[in-house]
């Protein structure tokens, strides 16, 4: 039988996100994002297409590193008026009942204690929709903004992510245990003591002492995404992600950071199925091609260019308006996202000018799976993409809102149901359900997370 794929839509509380300079486009809804029912609407739009869960990227400082300063993302609002993902998650939830939430959120600047809080909170609220995409940021800006004078390094900053996710599990699996709360009126006891322990948490960069403020929720740890492909950052998803947002733009770089990932799971003791894996992916759709291709050239004509390279460049930390176009462009070593910075140098088949890779950026599509066809045209490249990198799934990027993910409703969906390569209808009640099997509500026995709950009593 076809393997049944996952679909997250890939989206952020801004005007801005991927497709720079498309807020110009007549009808397009990007400036509603403040307006809490332009939300709720693409919820239920999301929930209509049975997708799996609405994906949240989010930043904490301004792009800065193309030409030197932040007036470029400012000036063509990259991700920047930029709100916070979270507050979001509430409203939609109370619109849907089946749709997941994955919500980005960084361990490097804010401490673990009141994270767990919210994401318990939230998986409360959402009856167990809710996953926590961990980033570990690649802004200076973010750092600036909390008190740093610069970034953590690199691979510090995912040492530290390392501490952050064991106090959130001690926190999440190791506190409150089953059956603590009894809700006995007659006695006049709430929760028991005694089944409410302390963590005792003592690490280089955090102390808890717990225990944990909220009471257990239906996943208790919340389903945990990843995005970030770099060696540090894959090696870190091997050990604790459940679901992966690869990064790498071409279909053998996805291969080899498929199998790598999944290699290194096992090598943790996990079983590598135990892992979703998912690419970006940007999908013109038209009834037409001749339909499709006029909205590709549509969205082209109003796609900004200096938009995309302050994004790339903060994303990689490559000033690219400060090289020589007919410079190759040379792998350096920085503090930013090494999976941006490898895409175009480690990771191109060939050398590349600085000249080429800002075609390549300044053309829709250029980083990353990209198709532009009838639904049956974009459901082949669908089957392609995963038979040839053996990722599970999608983030389906939003170009125009909400017309770029209601034609892929409308149109793909079906088109994959028809295929018998995606859900007709939604079966299980937790995300973490949805993507590993009825009944599997909590991290599984062999996630470093369980590990908490087999802990004798901390206190
Ligand atoms: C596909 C993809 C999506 C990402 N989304 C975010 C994001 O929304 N916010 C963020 O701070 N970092 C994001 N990152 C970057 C990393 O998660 C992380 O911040 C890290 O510093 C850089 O990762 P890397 O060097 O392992 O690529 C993303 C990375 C990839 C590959």
């Amino acid at each position: 039988m076809a393997k049944k794929i996952h679909l997250n839509a890939f989206e952020m509380n801004c005007v801005g996100h991927i497709a720079h300079g498309l807020w110009r486009y007549p009808g397009n809804n990007r400036h509603r994002y403040t307006d809490i029912r332009y939300w709720t609407e693409l919820a239920r739009l999301l929930e209509r297409g049975k997708f799996d869960a609405l994906f949240l990227a989010d930043v904490l400082g301004v792009y800065d590193v193309y030409k030197q300063g932040e007036e470029t993302a400012i000036r063509e609002a990259v991700q920047v008026p930029c709100n916070d993902p979270f507050l979001v998650v509430p409203p939609m939830a109370l619109a849907t009942q089946h749709l997941g939430f994955a919500v980005t959120f960084s361990t490097t600047y804010e401490k673990p204690f009141a994270h767990a809080r919210r994401m318990s909170t939230l998986d409360h609220l959402t009856k167990g929709r809710i996953a926590w995409n961990v980033v570990t940021s690649y802004l200076p800006g973010a750092a600036r903004n909390f008190g740093l004078d610069g970034m953590i390094r690199h691979d510090e900053r995912y040492e530290i992510a390392e501490e952050y996710l064991d106090v959130s599990y001690k926190l999440w699996e190791g506190s409150w245990e089953d059956g603590a709360v009894v809700r006995d009126a007659e006695r006049g006891v709430y929760a028991d003591p005694d089944k409410v322990h302390l963590i005792s948490h003592e690490g280089r960069y955090f102390k808890v002492p717990g225990p944990h403020l909220s009471e257990p929720s239906l996943q208790r740890t919340p389903v945990i995404y990843q995005a970030g492909s770099s060696a540090r950052g894959r090696a870190f998803a091997a050990k604790h992600a459940e679901a992966v947002f690869l990064g790498g733009g071409s279909v053998e770089a996805l291969r080899r950071y498929a199998g790598d990932i999944r290699r290194q799971a096992a090598a943790c003791g996990r079983d590598p199925g135990h892992l979703k894996l998912m690419a970006g992916l940007l999908a013109i759709v038209g009834r037409t091609e001749e339909e499709a291709c006029r909205k590709l050239a549509d969205y082209q004509a109003l796609y900004s260019v200096e938009g995309v390279l302050a994004h790339y460049g903060g994303g990689s930390g490559y000033d690219l308006s400060a090289y020589d176009p007919e410079d190759v462009l040379e792998y350096a070593e920085t503090d930013h996202g090494r999976t941006a910075a490898a895409q175009f140098t480690k990771d191109s088949p060939r050398p590349k000018k600085v000249r080429e890779v800002v075609e390549t950026l300044g053309t829709l599509g250029g980083r990353g799976l990209f198709v532009v066809g009838t639904p049956e045209q974009v459901a082949d490249k669908i089957e392609y993409w995963v038979e040839e990198t053996g990722i599970d799934g999608f983030n389906v990027t939003q170009i125009v809102s909400p017309d770029t993910l209601r034609d892929f409703v409308e149109l793909v969906v079906p088109e994959l149901q028809r295929r018998g390569l995606f859900r007709e209808e939604y079966e299980e009640e937790t995300l973490r359900e949805r993507l590993f099997g009825r009944g599997i509500r909590r991290l599984p026995e062999d996630h470093p997370g369980a590990a908490y709950r087999k802990q004798p009593t901390l206190t």
